[in-house]
């Protein structure tokens, strides 16, 4: 790669072009959209031939760092702002409210100091997570190409720098994968079309072109087609460009603010569903209890305070600090153990869930090293010809359309060929490889014929065969010698010429037609070492592989057949764009390979996968993969993806390695486990208690517990559930996709919850029997109750950890120690001087001879019912 590389960036750089005296830099931005180049080059004190590195210096203090949108940093303060914000904080804070309109300022104190923690703790947790997650990005460096000049008397040198070193006035080249660094106003474009989505939302990508001298813009900010944006990337074509703005001056900057442009993901459409449920139950809950305390006892307000407790003892308080160090600490081990980098945490999560993996072929299945096997003539006979003319294509629409390198193809095709390629025809122009149309071509002088051009189109067999003059018996026998080749796992070109009067215009798409077919280059690419052993691995994980590639239908079933991997019925593009949404997403389920893609079918199927219920990672690395990575619930790519795409990655792999995309979906259900057992336990033991304390505010003439002691009990449960975050899931987690369905989640939490509250209910019994309904005897009980709530607590986050394969684990793990240190706590506070003060009294030795008995059985029914559930398929 290196050579022809150098000789791409010699030839740029020695282009001649005039001296430009810089002027002072403006002190309003001038207007990018109606100047014509010169006058906005002049306005920005550069020229053609770039800055100084001087004068760039200058700018860069003045203006600051070109800062990418994604890499943008969220302020504490928006921060706090946004848990603010969080559906359970606002719910308990409207608690903690009420509770202070009613004159219940312990309740109300108790409350705010829950909130505040817990705000507290998520802030500088997710503050502490982003801060490890930018300190891994500043590993994966995004670059810029600009022309700039070591003094005013230097030529002009393109080299890459820092994209947050790029300053207005700047000259930039752009290729595709590149992404737009700054706002800029295009000075020179070949083929150029650029993706807006994160600006606009549209998903096709918009063509550009540079307009010396516009006229009136088009609608919209980022209409103008002379103009491309910060946020966009290069999908094809190549461009020079003036920097207009950078940092915050972007349009993109002023659209948006930092943070907004979250997508909605698996993790929070499980999140928010289950949320909501509970929400409603904590909004239920107080109203409840007053009715019922009016009802029956003839209670008024005065029952207020415990009703809130009541509300306030459901919510999963410690939810969002749970969630955020369960997937900092994965996050962290990912990076450190295998040099994964999860570039937004929620992603690891949705890793943890993803049951269908869409990959590309290239560089995944196979090596991405291609070697020319053979070059063929029309008749399927050797013929070196043809190799030079696919050469000729390649080194022409390297130079000619500024690449900054050449494709892998391009590169074999180059390396084959030799010294020829650099000897062959002169070149004139050039229209470079486009995923979507999958051909290239180039227009060279006709070797010995003054006045003549040859048009050297080289690409995908069918898109070249649909532009040459073939009577359809010969279109198919070609079709068949390409399928042939294909069959043996062989990646293909096809190459056409044609010979035309010379002429001063442009060539255009509109020229490739009328072609004579040369015949084909083959190529060897050798499979990937891991990829065989990873795809079984993946398969025994309850993962569904789906190849996505631009290739020959036969090459890459072949490959898959090499890697012992069924191709099934393989399915072309051409074939999806006949299926309705909803057919392609039921064709899609049973397809495994997808051949003949162009981005945006890639980018279909991954959303009909959606859309038919799955969680759908994609790995891939090219500019082409760009839709289907913002479609798919976990974007992947290799660190040596094109910068475009790693920007946009929510996970970037040290290699294009389907080993590692394992092991980071191992560390996904690692922190997804352990979120999901979280919320399963919490959930169902808060339930259980509200159940119990609502039944027996009913039956008792006396509140069962006091609200003081309600929050309490809820701090110790919260400090406790904290180890989750630290807890190693058992084997059994890792072994199948894990997702938070609401309805089965809350099947869970309801059923543990009426296990509990039963065991609440025998405890009254047993507190019924030993204490004898006097004042003394109601703070034995609430201390009875109190000691109770944590014991039953501390069963379940023992027994329902992890299941029955939770032997297979360690026996003691952070899990174990917080729920001993919660018995302890339950059994010596009521004892303590502390149980006074909380109004707790003390209990005779038998009931805790009886409590003792309620647990056993307690634990003897925990067990029965999570045997139940796991052999009815939940997860526990
Ligand atoms: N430089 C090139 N010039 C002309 N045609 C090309 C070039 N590179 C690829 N092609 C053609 O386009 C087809 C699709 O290639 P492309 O690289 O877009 O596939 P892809 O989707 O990246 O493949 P994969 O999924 O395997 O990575 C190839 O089969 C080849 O025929």
């Amino acid at each position: 790669m290196e050579p022809v590389a150098e000789r791409a960036a010699v030839c740029r750089a020695a282009a001649p072009v005039p001296p430009q005296p810089p002027a002072p830099e403006p002190a309003t931005p001038p207007d990018a959209t109606r100047l014509t180049s010169l006058q906005l080059l002049r306005a920005h004190g550069s020229g053609p031939r770039g800055l100084t590195e001087d004068e760039a210096a200058r700018r860069l203090a003045r203006h600051g760092e070109n800062a990418l949108p994604a890499r943008r940093r969220i302020t504490r303060r928006r921060r706090l702002l946004h848990s603010l914000r969080d559906p359970f904080t606002t719910v308990l804070l409207c608690l903690g409210l009420l509770s202070a309109v009613v004159a219940a300022w312990g309740t109300a104190t108790v409350i705010c100091s829950l909130v505040l923690v817990s705000c507290v703790l998520r802030v500088t947790g997710e503050h502490r997570a982003d801060r490890s997650v930018g300190l891994l990005r500043a590993l994966l460096p995004t670059t810029a190409t600009v022309v700039r000049r070591a003094d005013e008397e230097g030529p002009p040198q393109a080299r890459e720098i820092p994209v947050g070193e790029v300053v207005p006035g700047d000259v930039v080249r752009l290729g595709p994968g590149d992404l737009v660094p700054a706002d800029v106003r295009l000075l020179r474009a070949t083929g150029l079309s650029v993706h807006q989505q994160a600006l606009t939302g549209e998903s096709a990508p918009v063509a550009k072109e540079a307009v010396q001298e516009p006229g009136a813009p088009p609608p919209g900010p980022f209409a103008p087609p002379h103009l491309c944006f910060q946020g966009s990337s290069v999908a094809y074509g190549s461009a020079t460009a003036l920097v207009t703005a950078t940092g915050a001056a972007t349009r993109f900057a002023a659209a948006h603010r930092a943070g907004d442009g979250r997508r909605f993901t698996a993790f929070d459409r499980s999140v928010h569903g289950i949320s909501w449920t509970l929400i409603r139950f904590m909004l239920l809950t107080p109203p409840l209890v007053l009715v019922a305390g009016a009802a029956l006892h003839g209670r008024g307000l005065e029952t207020l305070p415990f009703a809130v407790a009541v509300a306030v003892g459901l919510t999963p308080e410690m939810l969002p600090v749970v969630v955020t160090t369960a997937l900092a600490r994965g996050a962290s081990r990912l990076a450190r153990e295998h040099r994964v980098i999860v570039t937004r945490l929620p992603a690891l999560h949705d890793l943890g869930a993803v049951d269908v993996l869409c990959l590309d072929k290239t560089g995944t299945l196979t090596q991405d090293r291609p070697v020319v096997t053979r070059a063929l003539d029309a008749e399927g006979q050797d013929d070196p010809e043809v190799l030079r003319w696919a050469a000729a294509n390649a080194w022409w629409t390297l130079h000619l359309a500024d690449l900054p390198v050449p494709d892998a193809l391009d590169e074999a095709v180059l390396e084959a060929a030799g010294e020829e390629a650099a000897d062959g025809p002169e070149g004139v122009a050039a229209l470079p490889f486009d995923p979507v149309r999958r051909l290239s071509t180039a227009v060279v002088r006709t070797p010995g014929r003054l006045g003549r051009h040859t048009l050297v189109v080289k690409g995908a067999v069918e898109q070249v065969l649909d532009r040459c003059a073939l009577d359809p018996d010969e279109r198919e026998r070609l079709l068949g010698l390409a399928a042939t080749e294909a069959a043996a796992g062989s990646r293909l070109l096809a190459v056409a010429v044609a010979e035309r009067d010379s002429r001063p215009g442009e060539w255009t798409h509109a020229d490739e037609r009328g072609l004579t077919f040369r015949g084909l280059v083959t190529f060897g690419d050798a499979l990937a070492p891991t990829a065989a052993d990873a795809l079984g691995e993946l398969a025994g994980r309850g993962v569904g592989v789906k190849i996505l590639t631009g290739d020959h239908p036969g090459t890459a079933a072949q490959v898959c057949r090499d890697l012992g991997l069924d191709p099934g019925q393989v399915l072309t593009a051409d074939e999806t764009d006949r299926l309705t949404d909803a057919e392609l997403g039921a064709v899609a389920r049973r397809t495994t390979v997808f051949a003949r893609c162009g981005p945006g079918h890639k980018a279909r199927i991954v959303t009909a996968l959606r859309a038919g219920g799955h969680t759908v990672g994609f790995l891939g690395d090219g500019v082409n993969d760009l839709p289907a990575l913002h479609a798919a619930d976990v974007g992947l790519c290799p660190r040596g993806a094109v910068d475009a795409v790693r920007e946009s990655a929510d996970v970037v792999l040290a290699e294009k390695d389907l080993a590692a995309v394992d092991r980071a979906i191992t560390a996904g259900r690692h922190s997804g486990g352990n979120i999901g057992t979280y919320l399963r336990i919490t959930l169902s033991s808060n339930l259980g208690n509200v159940f119990a304390m609502l039944a027996t505010a009913l039956l008792l003439p006396f509140l069962p517990m006091l609200p003081a002691q309600v929050l309490v009990q809820n701090l110790c449960f919260d400090a406790a559930q904290l180890a989750f975050a630290y807890e190693r899931p058992s084997r059994a987690v890792l072994r199948r996709p894990i997702r938070l369905r609401p309805r089965g989640f809350l099947r869970f939490i309801t059923g543990f919850g009426l296990i509990n509250a039963a065991a609440d209910v025998a405890t009254f019994g047993v507190l019924a029997l030993t204490t004898h309904g006097t004042l003394a005897s109601q703070e034995a009980f609430h201390a009875g109750w109190f000691t109770e709530n944590l014991l039953t607590q501390a069963l379940v986050m023992v027994i329902l950890r992890g299941g029955r394969h939770a032997a297979e684990g360690r026996s003691t793990g952070p899990v174990h120690r917080a729920a001993l240190g919660l018995a302890v706590i339950g059994v010596l506070l009521p004892l303590s001087p502390l149980g006074p003060l909380l109004a707790m009294g003390t209990l005779p030795p038998l009931y805790y001879a009886l409590l003792a008995t309620v647990l056993a059985l307690y634990a003897v029914v925990l067990v029965l019912a999570r045997r139940r559930h796991e052999r009815a398929g939940g997860a526990v």
